[in-house]
């Protein structure tokens, strides 16, 4: 996120829409750009709709069988999801000859194809991009380079799955997918608070100075030498203010208890920290603009034990109260921790099912990073084609 005048707003406010509301616009702007062959909505309502694909290649390992109601494609990989983590593996799986099927999502839990950076505006820390690029963009460039290598992308999202014997099953509402090896990379929802101000409609500011990563958004100028303020009390929250704490006047961490339930090494580090200051007991109950109303001025805090509401100048809001990764839809075939979190064998994609990896933020509680996401994606597709390798369904071809 960066902020700086008129023509960002318009054109952040055009393009993207962002959070919840925008989650449609979001979704419009990258099916209206992404595919030429995504003209039509996904369909994932009916078991005799359409599905909606587009492969750059025209030519995919996945043989088709239509019958009246269901589809049914074979592949060596399918891929779900539709971050830096899925395109990254499809980019690679697809130069290694696997011709994957990736299905990306109709608005999967709220998040528009293309991921998280659908709902963002600059990306200023992925390499590469020295001037920073539009979340959409990036993440539309990353859907053309799946195609152009011949991944097959599906827009529909993957509501059940069958890990039981291989080869594995994938499902949508109106697609079958037989596929030798699977990787999972269907990401993670950071958690957002409702209150008035809070969201991305006209008298909202979430974008605006309201933010939910403070790696991402914490060094934008808007941001620097101004007070600011960190809602949780986990460890998240206790980083994310220390995090902030190098570029703004002021660090306040809102929490609803009296008490952390952070560890204790990292509220040390925040207690001993003189440019943070924590409010017990409080929670926020609005957020207001600056003087000209265009970007957060401030948030009205309530402290729940007295009720009283005070008012708290901060230009910077930052949630750290948890994410969902997007794992239900396993409905328990795969090892979770404790979090919902996919397991992953240290070092590797692999998770407790042969054949079967994850890659991205749903395996991966701690950097949450596009970079790191696509850098797990790229182990996932390499982790997927040697195991394809050791079980006679591919030549050595990716080196
Ligand atoms: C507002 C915001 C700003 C950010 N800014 C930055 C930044 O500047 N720099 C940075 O490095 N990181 C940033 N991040 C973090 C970054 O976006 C994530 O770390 C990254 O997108 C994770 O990628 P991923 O591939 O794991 O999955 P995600 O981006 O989470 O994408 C997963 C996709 O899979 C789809 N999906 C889920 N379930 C299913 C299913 N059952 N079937 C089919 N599809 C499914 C989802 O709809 C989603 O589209 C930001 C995050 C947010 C929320």
């Amino acid at each position: 996120m960066r902020i700086f005048s008129d023509k960002f707003f318009t054109k952040a406010r055009n393009l993207i829409g962002l959070g919840l509301a925008s989650s449609t616009s979001a979704a419009a702007v990258a099916a209206s750009t992404s595919a030429a062959s995504s003209s039509s909505p996904p369909a994932t309502a009916t078991a005799t709709a359409t599905s909606t694909t587009s492969s750059g290649a025209g030519d995919t390992s996945s043989s088709e069988a239509e019958t009246s109601h269901r589809k049914t494609l074979k592949t060596k990989l399918c891929i779900i999801g539709s971050g830096p983590a899925a395109h990254t593996a499809a980019i690679y799986a697809a130069r290694a000859e696997l011709k994957p099927v990736l299905f990306e999502g109709w608005m999967a839990n709220g998040v528009a194809p293309g991921g998280q950076l659908t709902t963002t505006t600059d990306v200023e820390n992925f390499p590469g991009f020295p001037a920073g690029i539009l979340g959409p963009e990036l993440m539309e460039r990353c859907r053309e380079q799946s195609t152009r290598f011949g991944a097959e992308v599906v827009t529909e999202t993957v509501t059940t799955v069958d890990f039981s014997e291989r080869p594995f099953r994938v499902f949508t509402d109106s697609t079958t997918v037989e596929a030798e090896s699977v990787i999972i990379a269907t990401g993670a929802v950071a958690k957002r608070l409702n209150f008035a101000g809070a969201g991305d409609g006209p008298d909202g500011f979430w974008n605006l100075g309201i933010s939910a990563c403070a790696v991402c958004d914490g060094a934008a100028p808007i941001f620097r030498k101004r007070p600011l303020a960190v809602i949780g009390g986990g460890d998240s929250a206790m980083e994310e203010a220390s995090f902030l704490s190098k570029f703004g006047s002021k660090v306040y961490i809102i929490h609803r208890k009296d008490r952390f339930r952070a560890s204790k090494i990292m509220q040390g580090k925040v207690m001993s920290n003189p440019k943070i200051e924590v409010l017990w007991n409080s929670v926020v109950v609005g957020a207001y603009g600056d003087d000209k109303g265009r970007v957060l001025g401030g948030v009205k805090v309530k402290n729940v034990v007295t009720g009283v509401v005070t008012d708290l100048k901060v230009s910077g809001l930052f949630f750290a109260i948890g994410h969902e990764p997007a794992t239900k839809f396993l409905d328990g075939q795969l090892e979770l921790d404790s979090d919902g979190y996919i397991v992953t064998k240290p070092g590797t994609t692999k998770t407790s099912v042969e054949g079967v990896f994850a890659a991205g933020d749903v395996q991966d509680k701690k950097y949450r990073q596009a970079i790191t996401a696509a850098g797990t994606g790229c182990m996932a597709a390499l982790d997927a084609e040697h195991y394809l390798q050791g079980v006679g369904l591919q030549e050595d071809k990716s080196d």
